[in-house]
């Protein structure tokens, strides 16, 4: 029996496609909830010589936004799809957030909170902190896309794939110490996250952690030194029990103290030190604090956990206790396997994605759709003396919005941008 197998591309296949299961039945036009099993006690799939299978890739019609050549899909959050692109001008492969003005309506602060994640990135760099590379914007398809460094994936999808949902103890100091030493340098500059959780903490190809996702971060105001926050945002597991209760005022260093606590708990034990049927419940079982620490979480990283997850924010950890604390300080030697990163679509080596789109063109293709005009801003990441200040635009005044009025510096043709 010979077989075909097309190779989809996430542009005109529903995101569902993602899922190759998925695929099969509604290829074979089989009933949603038939697990594989069933599938094969009915003959529905045979077995076949893998020496039989063809493979026809499907055309990757390449498309350019910009400088940048598209890839494959990476991930897709609430606010858009994520894919893969590769910067025709220094082959450095980044990741492409896309964002469409329509669907930031539907969601509530959408648009505020993506203007807020662009106007704080821009003043951010840190070896630990996500590069914002470049905004690209077209107005008359109403689309932004910011262009980030590229990530091979988040700790959350490594959980997802690691026994026990959880690192080993090694793999998750190494982790741990470099969200501290990036929220050292965000606390540093009076920005608090307000959303550190394991999906928004993404790694590199060389294991370099990144926080990302700043569309609730804050900037504090400069004249208060406690860092007083009245709003939060992030994920209900995640919050302390100051806004589990209500409060209306919090110190914001302590909210991303606790975060991180809940988040290092959550690498080290594959749970979470509170849990609810619904966020009601969440909440109270969090406002109360009666932490559980599992026996087999020993000292140090015991008296760490609690130190960082005391109901009392005045009591709670500093970022300089943290970092003197013997967990943190002593050395972690690798005691067991590593827990590797989840395959791209099957993919253990993460390939670049950009190449198949890109032997396309350069074999047949013909200029197609490509020829509209974006705006683009190459952001100024060298400013003199080091100095990573740029004034902040009021996100809150429409006239200044990318939508209506640029923020963008230059503007380039597609065509003038194309690969030679
Ligand atoms: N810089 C990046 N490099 C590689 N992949 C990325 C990058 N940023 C995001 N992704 C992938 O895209 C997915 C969606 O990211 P995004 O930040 O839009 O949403 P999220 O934080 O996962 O979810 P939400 O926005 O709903 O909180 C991520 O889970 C990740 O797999």
């Amino acid at each position: 029996m010979m077989m075909e197998q097309t190779e989809f591309d996430e542009d005109v296949m529903p995101s569902a496609i993602d899922d190759d299961e998925d695929v099969f039945k509604d290829l074979l036009n089989v009933p949603a909830d038939w697990s594989a099993n069933d599938c094969l006690s009915t003959g529905i799939f045979n077995s076949f010589d893998p020496d039989e299978v063809v493979y026809r890739a499907q055309k990757k019609p390449c498309k350019t936004v910009g400088k940048y050549v598209m890839g494959d899909l990476l991930g897709e959050g609430s606010y858009g799809k994520v894919k893969e692109v590769l910067d025709s001008e220094t082959l450095v492969r980044c990741a492409a957030k896309i964002l469409k003005k329509k669907k930031l309506k539907r969601i509530p602060n959408g648009e505020k909170n993506v203007l807020n994640e662009i106007q704080l990135l821009k003043t951010l760099r840190h070896l630990n902190v996500i590069e914002l590379v470049d905004v690209i914007v077209n107005e008359e398809k109403e689309k932004m896309y910011l262009l980030l460094e590229y990530c091979v994936g988040g700790l959350q999808d490594m959980l997802e794939h690691s026994p026990g949902s959880k690192f080993p103890c090694w793999q998750a100091h190494n982790y741990f110490s470099q969200l501290i030493n990036g929220l050292e340098y965000l606390h540093s500059r009076g920005i608090i996250h307000k959303d550190i959780k394991p999906g928004n903490l993404l790694l590199t190809l060389d294991e370099t952690l990144k926080i990302s996702d700043f569309g609730t971060a804050e900037a504090l105001s400069p004249f208060d030194p406690e860092g007083i926050c009245a709003s939060s945002q992030g994920s209900p597991a995640f919050q302390p029990p100051e806004i589990a209760n209500g409060a209306d005022e919090y110190s914001g260093f302590k909210i991303d103290i606790w975060s991180s606590g809940v988040t290092l708990y959550n690498l080290v034990t594959g749970e979470y030190p509170f849990e609810g049927d619904n966020v009601y419940r969440l909440f109270e079982a969090i406002g109360k604090c009666n932490i559980q620490i599992p026996s087999f979480v020993t000292e140090p990283l015991r008296s760490l956990l609690v130190g960082m997850l005391k109901k009392d924010p005045k009591k709670r950890f500093t970022l300089r206790t943290i970092q003197t604390h013997p967990w943190f300080v002593c050395r972690h030697p690798r005691t067991s396997e590593k827990v590797p990163f989840p395959p791209l679509r099957g993919d253990f080596m993460h390939n670049m994605t950009v190449l198949p789109y890109l032997f396309n063109y350069h074999s047949c293709e013909t200029p197609s759709e490509n020829e509209e005009e974006y705006i683009t801003e190459q952001l100024i990441k060298d400013r003199p003396n080091g100095s990573t200040s740029v004034p902040i635009d009021d996100v809150n005044d429409p006239s200044k919005r990318p939508w209506h009025k640029p923020i963008m510096c230059n503007v380039k043709k597609m065509a003038s941008c194309r690969l030679s």
